[in-house]
């Protein structure tokens, strides 16, 4: 028998692109609302009530209320929002991180923010390693494609070809920082610098580090080695072993659920900028929901995922 899936906000950027990755797909039954009920609070309770599955793709505050209207036990919830990243009794949605099986046993998951998913990815190994100190005063730049900021974003940059960068999180108070830290293990609050280019899809997200300042004294040949074998045989997240003079996003790039990681180093290795490359509506969002709501129904956790 299928499983049925609701997603709450089917009609946003996240919610169309989860549903791509859901059509065709005899396991799941995907229940959506007309136009006209969407926003509909009775016929919203009732879906969220009724589905084995829920996919929240709604603002933070809407993300809240949905789960405050969840009475059924039975009711799985992946929330695509910030709201729940840190909440104790939420799984963080980040399966080569988290470990699947938290995510597998779990009845609220809460999918990791795009910016997050490329800093955690890259940061959280070489802690844990013992590589990078948890008490470094860490850096991250990143640009994102505009519909990482949803619809709104989507229609001002389309409304407005003359935007060629927008620099934003100027008052250093990102949402992503508390996630950011928690997830990596970081005794200090990173310094997130993030940026807007004029694409619609597609980040790349940097950690560039002092190394020969750090009392681990690491090579980038250790880090790289050390987040090699910390992904190996993952499907999704690979670490490049090339050395590239440059790392294009482009304009044109197609839906990809894959991470790309690589740490580039100086020649004498006191240097390395960390980086990592994806889809923010991939692994990035709505790629690894498919992946969650894949482990936490037992099924193969690529089904469905564009690699
Ligand atoms: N875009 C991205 O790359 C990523 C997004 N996210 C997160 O996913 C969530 C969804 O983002 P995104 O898809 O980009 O945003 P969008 O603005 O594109 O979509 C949000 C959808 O939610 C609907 N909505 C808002 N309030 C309600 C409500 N009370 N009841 C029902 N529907 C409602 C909106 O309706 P309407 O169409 O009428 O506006 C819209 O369709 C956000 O929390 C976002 O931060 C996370 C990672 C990456
Ligand atoms: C370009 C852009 O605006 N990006 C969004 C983040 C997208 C994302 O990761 O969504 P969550 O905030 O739900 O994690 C932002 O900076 O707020």
């Amino acid at each position: 028998m299928s499983a049925s899936v609701f997603i709450d906000g089917a009609a946003g950027t996240t919610g169309l692109e989860i549903a791509e990755r859901l059509a065709g797909r005899p396991e799941f039954d995907l229940v959506t609302l007309d136009d006209h009920r969407r926003k509909d609070d009775a016929a919203r309770a009732e879906a969220l009530n009724d589905a084995d599955f829920v996919i929240l793709c709604l603002p933070d505050e809407a993300a809240k209320a949905a789960v405050g209207m969840i009475r059924s036990a039975r009711t799985r919830v992946i929330d695509a929002s910030s709201a729940h990243r840190v909440a104790p009794e939420w799984a963080y949605g980040f399966a080569e991180v988290t470990g699947r099986e938290a995510i597998a046993a779990a009845r609220f998951v809460s999918n990791p923010g795009c910016y997050p998913t490329g800093f955690i990815g890259l940061v959280a190994p070489l802690v844990r390693a013992g590589l990078l100190p948890a008490d470094w005063p860490f850096v991250c730049h990143a640009v994102s494609g505009y519909s990482g900021g949803g619809k709104a974003l989507i229609a001002r940059f389309e409304a407005d070809s003359d935007i060629a960068f927008r620099a934003y999180g100027l008052a250093l108070g990102h949402k992503h920082v508390p996630e950011m830290q928690v997830h990596a293990g970081l005794a200090h609050a990173p310094i997130f610098a993030p940026a807007v280019v004029p694409a619609h899809r597609g980040m790349l997200v940097e950690v560039p580090l002092h190394l020969s300042a750090m009392p681990s004294s690491a090579t980038p040949a250790e880090l790289r080695a050390a987040l090699s074998a910390f992904y190996a045989g993952s499907p999704v997240v690979a670490v490049a072993q090339d050395r590239p003079d440059e790392l294009l996003l482009r304009a044109s790039m197609a839906p990809v659920d894959t991470l790309t990681l690589r740490v580039l180093g100086s020649e004498d290795g006191t240097q390395a900028r960390l980086v990592a490359m994806l889809d923010n509506l991939g692994k990035g969002a709505s790629g690894a929901a498919v992946q969650n709501l894949n482990i936490m129904a037992g099924l193969d956790e690529t089904a469905g995922l564009r690699l």
